[in-house]
């Protein structure tokens, strides 16, 4: 797998990752960080192997992988390592998915993209050092919110953020088209981070043709077979915003060829709850016509995602007071 390394981060990269460190432990940190990145960019390259990292606490499992808590020895920095099995890789044929999200996800830099720090393999195992995002799936976030469906300030907040990972991707010619609520991550401090790069594709100006992603979240261009370009994710995008202050897809059904026929149909139904500005800014990414879509850097200004925004931030800060009052009250 050797001839899939790629370009590792340089000490340029450090502040992003540094931001949420305090002043103590900025130096041990900073050192382990440097280690990590160090691969090929300073001519010695460091070996990271499975001994370097304490495992812990199981975090969660996947078709392929189960990730850990996992402690880096020296510097006591904490990871999510994501850990494969070889032979289920091989047998569920899904080497390209593998190779194709540690080549995609190392090169990707945006703090709204789930980091892949460093990876190695031994005889049997594949590991990736993944950024910590302790807040788990958005999908149970979503599942477990009143009426499972987030309001519209955090439906707002999170659909910036991530049309603005989509929008680095796009600019790094890298189509995501498996965006999903299971495939984002939430962190401690409120914020989103894009992940599984499994099925996304490295896109150097040509039109593409392959059938991959989720069916409720198929744009008609894919579930017709025509080739198709970046505008997909802003079809995602969509239907994950109608996700986010609904509930579920807008397309979903028991019946896959009915979830086909009503997405050639865009038959949409935006239910009397939803405000204005969310039915716009959705119906302006569910277009039909690819070219119709409105742009990632529309969403990312649109004033129902400014206002959304602020009023998000006011909520945090509202819960972050109560917080301190409550702690006040109990010493
Ligand atoms: N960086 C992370 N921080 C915290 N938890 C994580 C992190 N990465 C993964 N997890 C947890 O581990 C679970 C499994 O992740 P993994 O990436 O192996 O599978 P998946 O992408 O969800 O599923 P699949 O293998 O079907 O694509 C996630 O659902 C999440 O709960």
């Amino acid at each position: 797998m050797s001839q899939f390394r790629t370009k590792h981060a340089t000490r340029t990269h450090l502040p992003h990752l540094m931001s949420n460190v305090p002043d103590e432990h900025q130096e041990p940190i900073k050192k382990m960080c440097l280690k990590m990145m160090s691969h090929d960019a300073y001519g010695k390259p460091y070996e990271w192997t499975s001994r370097d990292f304490e495992m812990g606490a199981p975090l969660g499992r996947g078709k392929f992988g189960r990730v850990y808590l996992a402690r880096e020895r020296h510097s006591h920095f904490i990871v999510a390592m994501k850990v494969m099995f070889k032979e289920e890789v091989r047998k569920g044929n899904v080497q390209r998915q593998v190779l194709r999200e540690i080549e995609i996800q190392s090169r990707l830099k945006h703090p709204n993209i789930l980091r892949l720090l460093t990876w190695f393999h031994d005889d049997s195992r594949i590991y990736l050092a993944l950024e910590i995002a302790s807040e788990g799936e958005l999908f149970k976030h979503l599942r477990n919110a009143p009426n499972h469906r987030f309001d519209e300030p955090r439906a707002a907040k999170y659909t910036y953020q991530v049309a603005n990972a989509l929008n680095y991707c796009h600019l790094n010619n890298v189509i995501h088209r498996d965006l999903k609520p299971e495939n984002i991550l939430l962190t401690s401090t409120d914020d989103l981070k894009l992940a599984d790069f499994g099925w996304s594709a490295h896109t150097p100006n040509n039109k593409r043709k392959t059938l991959c992603g989720t069916l409720d979240y198929l744009p008609p261009e894919m579930v017709d077979g025509h080739s198709y370009d970046d505008s997909v994710d802003q079809w995602c995008l969509g239907i994950l915003c109608y996700e986010f202050v609904v509930g579920n897809p807008p397309f979903e059904s028991s019946n896959s060829e009915i979830t086909y026929e009503k997405i050639r149909r865009l038959d949409v139904h935006y239910p009397s709850y939803l405000s204005s500005g969310a039915k716009e800014i959705i119906a302006g990414l569910l277009r039909r016509k690819s070219q119709g879509r409105v742009s990632l850097v529309d969403v990312m200004t649109n004033q129902w995602i400014k206002d959304g925004m602020a009023k998000r931030a006011a909520q945090l800060q509202q819960h972050f007071n109560d917080g301190c009052k409550e702690n006040l009250a109990r010493n």
